[in-house]
């Protein structure tokens, strides 16, 4: 059999561990697909004497992992640490530097700094790649990349966050606490080192913005993801969107609008309602969903594990046997030279119905005032539910479903609100999403 591929591996956490453990179950099959053995020569993390459940003793651990980056005996780093910068990022241009391969889950990093690094693989002719940095398990960097590189693909969207999706679909499946489910959520090792990421929507956005570049073939753009997390979805809108016929995801969308030079990309992640026929609606737990829509593939849909060992390990080792195979490419379809930057687009355009829901003073001239908004800034609203008073008697939630419109309007009907003493809480503005 030809030599082998021999990694360095940084990280021995959550998706570390599960890559030692996959190349270790499956290392004869992983040999015979890959054409050679996957080696891993080195390893390093953060504290040696930890127990992690699994024999590190016959692997040679290094201390300095930068140092291990430039091993003679290392043909590929992996990057299993996490952090947009800091050690991460200076590890990944060692490694590149030095013409190693470099393999990574770190979506945060590649949102920030994809394009450098792919501009420095391009260079120095390495491997740069990232399959396990998006939606976990699923394949859906290499389908985008490869799978649907014959279509102008026009919209990609979908539950990009097995954190925030696992605690909206718990609540809604028990009525359970949200601090609880996080809770349940870090302790399986779904969430991210620093749980805000998670559900403030950040790690959506990071992920929604790679796609949008591979997707597209445009510059990747976080800083123009409009974000938005779950933290104000509370368990009243959870059961008030089931009595709608929905359920709340969150789910980041990037839409491309126009043509040639005037092309525009909105990229967003918010809380949605989606109705309950749409496939989204179904996607439960840590589960991710992405949704491409070609001119010619029409809409694909890619369901799996978005967060977890194992899963994320399966990710991390097909993106090493690819290059085992010496069949890496252009990390963002197109070398990333040729990406082209698009201005974003004005939110406000998106034509839509939305869910409004305002907590408010229980007294009469409430209701009045919430629709003479609505009235003055021409929004117009398909139902109105408004619940029976809390014990105290103090506040009522008032909910309310719009026609289809331009979300301007809606801004514009908040505007007229603002600072109202009726409204005792900032409301809250859900998009549904369409079939
Ligand atoms: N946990 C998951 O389900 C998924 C995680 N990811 C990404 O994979 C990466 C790793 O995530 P996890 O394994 O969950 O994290 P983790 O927190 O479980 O593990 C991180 C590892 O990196 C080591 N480390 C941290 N800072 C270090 C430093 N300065 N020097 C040496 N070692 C250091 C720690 O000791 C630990 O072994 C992150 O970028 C994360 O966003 C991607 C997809 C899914
Ligand atoms: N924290 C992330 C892990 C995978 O990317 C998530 O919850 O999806
Ligand atoms: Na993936």
């Amino acid at each position: 059999m030809a030599e082998p591929l021999r990694i360095a591996l940084a990280g021995l956490g959550t998706v570390g561990t599960g890559v030692i453990r996959l190349i270790d179950t499956n290392r004869e099959m992983i040999a015979a697909r890959a054409g050679r053995p996957i080696e891993v020569v080195a390893i390093t993390a953060r504290d040696r004497g930890k127990d992690r459940g699994i024999d590190l003793s016959s692997y040679v651990w290094v201390d300095d992992m930068h140092a291990m980056a430039k091993r003679a005996d290392v043909d590929v780093v992996l990057e299993l640490v996490g952090g947009s910068d800091g050690p991460a990022l200076t590890l990944a241009r060692e490694a590149l530097e030095a013409g190693k391969g470099f393999v990574t889950a770190n979506k945060a990093m590649v949102a920030h700094h994809g394009l450098e690094l792919a501009e420095l693989a391009a260079i120095r002719n390495a491997p740069f790649a990232f399959e396990a940095a998006v939606a976990g398990g699923i394949p859906v960097v290499k389908s985008l990349r490869e799978g649907t590189a014959a279509n102008a693909l026009t919209r990609i969207y979908g539950i990009l966050n097995g954190t925030s999706n696992y605690i909206l679909s718990e609540m809604e499946r028990t009525g359970a606490d949200f601090d609880e489910m996080l809770q349940a959520a870090q302790d399986q090792g779904f969430a991210e080192a620093d749980p805000a990421f998670d559900i403030g929507g950040i790690d959506a956005a990071h992920k929604l913005a790679i796609l949008a570049a591979i997707g597209f073939g445009t510059r990747i753009d976080f800083d123009a993801v409009r974000t938005e997390g779950i933290t104000k979805v509370s368990a009243s809108d959870i059961a008030q969107a089931d009595a709608l016929g929905y359920v709340v995801r969150l789910v980041g969308i990037a839409s491309l609008f126009g043509e040639g030079d005037d092309r525009r990309l909105l990229q967003r992640v918010r809380p949605c309602l989606v109705p309950f026929r749409h496939p989204l609606a179904a996607v439960t737990g840590p589960t991710n969903a992405v949704v491409a829509e070609g001119d010619f593939s029409g809409r694909l849909l890619f369901q799996g594990a978005g967060a977890g060992d194992k899963p994320t390990a399966s990710a991390v080792v097909a993106d090493l046997i690819d290059i085992a195979r010496g069949q890496s490419g252009a990390p963002f379809s197109v070398p990333s030279g040729a990406l082209v930057q698009c201005v974003p687009a004005d939110p406000g355009d998106r034509v839509g119905r939305d869910y409004l829901r305002f907590t408010v003073a229980d007294r009469t001239g409430v209701l009045a005032e919430l629709t003479a908004a609505m009235r003055d800034a021409n929004v117009s609203i398909e139902s109105l539910i408004q619940h029976g008073r809390d014990k105290d008697g103090g506040e009522v939630q008032v909910a309310m479903v719009t026609h289809d419109g331009p979300e301007n309007c809606v801004s514009k009907a908040l505007e007229l609100l603002e600072g109202s003493p009726n409204l005792t809480a900032p409301p809250l503005v859900m998009p549904i999403l369409k079939d």
